[in-house]
């Protein structure tokens, strides 16, 4: 781990938890958007149109806030619009590296060797966190955004006049129902099984994974019912959802130690992941070496040793046995 202050990378830092051992994410701090006009956006500066080719997305495979921004890539048909990047799976003194390895397509746009370079670069004094995902602007070299919950939503409708692939996953008239479970699955699950993980304190991570299952357990009730979390349609809540639902057995029932349950146990959940798993948006962007790697080697606050668990053997494919 590590941050920039004043634009000078520190590799030593690990102020992301609070004295009562809990994890304190901080607020991503480029909130432009991309529009389809260039008009300004809910927040930050105007002035990024949606055009083809202008735009380049730096991801990571393991982690699972840049992996809802690579399936909307797809689901959206923006990958001859939008460039990509992935990092090395390793996220240690350097941060996010380019460093060579399977699966990491290096920077064609900067040749960064890492991303606190692309921060610096965007903004030389830059204080703060260095994460993925981020948007990149090539035509004015500064970050768009580094926030993905905004870049799908930029990535679901700003395209679409350019020749993006016609779909809304974020329709008007559910707005307020999405809203609301995206609030409720982002804090109990998507950065639940974080606190847990993060947790340094026996209280923090007994208040964080109590979090975590009643998620699920509201989940579950929830997916029993219906095929999809809103409307009876596939909607951006889903994807949000199912980005860390693919990760938990792998990596945050061991890991994170979130592991009152799997996943696989809970009848309607592994049924509904399966299923958004078959989406033709999703193969091309799982690494699961990648997840494995990153989580396990990364974390040696966590898991000194760095080894990389074997199992379990999950079987996320539909087939006609299932
Ligand atoms: N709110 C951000 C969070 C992104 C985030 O925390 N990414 C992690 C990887 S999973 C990261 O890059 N962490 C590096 C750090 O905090 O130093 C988003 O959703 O885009």
């Amino acid at each position: 781990m590590g941050m920039l202050v004043d634009g000078q990378w520190r590799s030593d830092d690990d102020a992301l938890v609070d004295d009562d051992g809990r994890l304190q994410r901080p607020s991503s701090v480029f909130r432009n958007w991309v529009t389809a006009d260039g008009a300004p956006g809910p927040t930050g500066d105007g002035g990024f149109r949606a055009e083809p080719g202008r735009y380049h997305l730096y991801i990571a495979r393991a982690c699972p806030w840049a992996h809802r921004t690579a399936i909307f890539r797809e689901l959206k048909g923006l990958q001859d619009m939008i460039g990509l990047s992935v990092t090395h799976w390793l996220m240690a003194d350097d941060g996010w590296t380019f460093a060579e390895g399977p699966g990491v397509i290096p920077d064609p746009i900067q040749g960064a060797d890492t991303v606190w370079q692309l921060y610096v670069k965007s903004d030389r004094d830059y204080t703060g966190r260095v994460t993925v995902p981020v948007l990149w602007d090539t035509h004015t070299s500064r970050v768009v955004s580094n926030e993905s919950a905004d870049i799908i939503r930029m990535f679901n409708s700003a395209f679409d006049a350019v020749g993006a692939t016609p779909g809304d996953f974020y329709p008007e008239a559910l707005r307020g129902e999405i809203d609301a479970v995206n609030d409720r699955v982002y804090d109990g699950l998507n950065n639940g099984v974080y606190k847990a993980g993060f947790a340094k304190r026996q209280a923090a991570y007994d208040e964080a994974v109590a979090g975590v299952f009643d998620t699920l357990d509201w989940l579950e009730a929830r997916l029993s019912a219906h095929e999809y979390l809103v409307g009876d349609t596939l909607t951006e809540a889903d994807w949000r959802l199912f980005t860390t639902l693919l990760r938990f057995d792998a990596v945050y029932h061991g890991h994170f130690k979130c592991n009152r349950r799997r996943i696989v146990d809970y009848p309607a959940l592994w049924a509904y992941t399966r299923r958004l798993y078959a989406h033709p948006a999703v193969a091309p962007t799982v690494d699961m070496d990648h997840i494995k790697r990153h989580y396990y080697q990364s974390h040696r606050h966590i898991n000194p040793t760095g080894i990389v668990p074997e199992g379990p053997a999950l079987d996320f494919a539909l087939d006609d046995t299932a």
